[in-house]
């Protein structure tokens, strides 16, 4: 496939993306071409096998494959991926005035979980979903993208050396991956239940200034009842469809495919926030056990822990500074008032 490189049209935290232009003699398409330093490329690769494994679907961005060049003396590894013109979610509603209408996140609603749906039956959990993995299309579609962190259900991951590795972006993150380290579809189900909360109010699902450190977000997400907010001015079939996102045990908490069913997607209705305050929807009759095919997901294993004073909405892996006995132990640690020394940590991995 001959293309050349265009301008810049995304940064993510280990990759820049840009046009793909085709030259002249070539007769594909405009695309996306996704770039990072060759010897760091183990996310970006990982992202070409599961697009690979994953297949066509067209809730999800497609991969045409993978190049290797050498450009201004610095090997690269690049994907090539399908052009969303316009550009990710979290973009989106900013340049919406701050958040959607409701009828507009619902529909986008729909469309992710579609992807999750079949992303979930071929066997892979996506680990990273947010508004910024999220691409838009000129036809107004939205796809799923950035399947860097995406791995088999069902499977621990561990880290180099054997250690485990905490993946993920913290605003996202649910309780069990908080608590357990464990990161299988339900995780996909709580960061969807963010991202559309984000849609609506243009906020963050947790609310926290800037400054927060990580370990007093992890607490509130993994320690106690608390839960994120649900936005006021959504309609009553909105406030049902997150509160089945926002089930703190993943055994309970819906699937792609059952919510999938929920009112608030299954039908092609367009409420505005405005006009869904004065309508009164039924909440959803359904309950998860009622569905044959739920599988409930063992929880397992070491747990590992690490901490961050990054920002808590981007991406970063994370290892094990030690290892813990329990979820309490985990978060009781990282409350603690031990002083760190941030500067350097034999064991510390990459936090981008
Ligand atoms: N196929 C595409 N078409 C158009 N824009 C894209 C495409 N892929 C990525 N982008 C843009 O580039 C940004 C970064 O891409 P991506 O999230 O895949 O990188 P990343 O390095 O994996 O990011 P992070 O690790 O921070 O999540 C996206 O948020 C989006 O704005």
């Amino acid at each position: 496939m001959d293309w050349v490189r265009g301008d810049c049209i995304g940064c993510g935290s280990f990759s820049t993306v840009n046009l793909a232009i085709p030259t002249k003699s070539s007769s594909s398409p405009l695309m996306a071409v996704k770039s990072c330093d060759l010897f760091d490329s183990s996310l970006l690769e990982n992202e070409k096998d599961v697009l690979s494994q994953l297949g066509y679907c067209e809730h999800i961005i497609q991969c045409f494959g993978g190049d290797q060049s050498v450009e201004n003396g610095q090997r690269l590894y690049s994907l090539l991926l399908e052009y969303a013109s316009g550009g990710n979610l979290s973009h989106w509603v900013k340049n919406s005035g701050g958040c959607l209408r409701e009828s507009e996140a619902r529909r986008y609603t729909r469309s992710i979980l579609k992807g999750l749906r079949y992303i979930h039956a071929k066997g892979f959990a996506h680990c990273d979903i947010k508004l910024e993995n999220i691409l838009l299309f000129e036809n107004g579609e939205v796809k799923i993208a950035d399947f860097g962190l995406a791995k088999k259900t069902g499977q621990k991951q561990s880290g180099e050396q054997g250690r485990m590795v905490f993946r993920g972006t913290p605003l996202y993150m649910s309780p069990e991956s908080v608590n357990e380290n464990e990161y299988d579809s339900p995780c996909d189900i709580w960061a969807l239940g963010c991202a559309l909360v984000e849609m609506v109010t243009g906020k963050p699902a947790w609310n926290c200034k800037p400054e927060t450190n990580i370990a007093a977000l992890m607490i509130r997400i993994g320690v106690g009842d608390e839960l994120p907010e649900i936005p006021q001015e959504l309609s009553k079939e909105g406030k049902d469809f997150l509160s089945k996102c926002f089930v703190k045990d993943p055994r309970t908490r819906w699937t792609a495919d059952m919510l999938l069913d929920h009112p608030f997607v299954a039908t092609e209705n367009t409420v505005t926030l405005k006009e869904s305050k004065q309508s009164s929807p039924s909440s959803s009759p359904r309950c998860p056990f009622e569905y044959p095919e739920w599988v409930s997901v063992p929880s397992s294993s070491p747990k590992t822990e690490l901490w961050s004073n990054k920002e808590v909405n981007s991406r970063f892996d994370w290892s094990s500074l030690s290892y813990s006995p329990s979820p309490a132990e985990r978060l009781r640690q990282l409350a603690s008032d031990e002083v760190c020394n941030w500067s350097f940590s034999e064991s510390w991995v990459t936090v981008r």
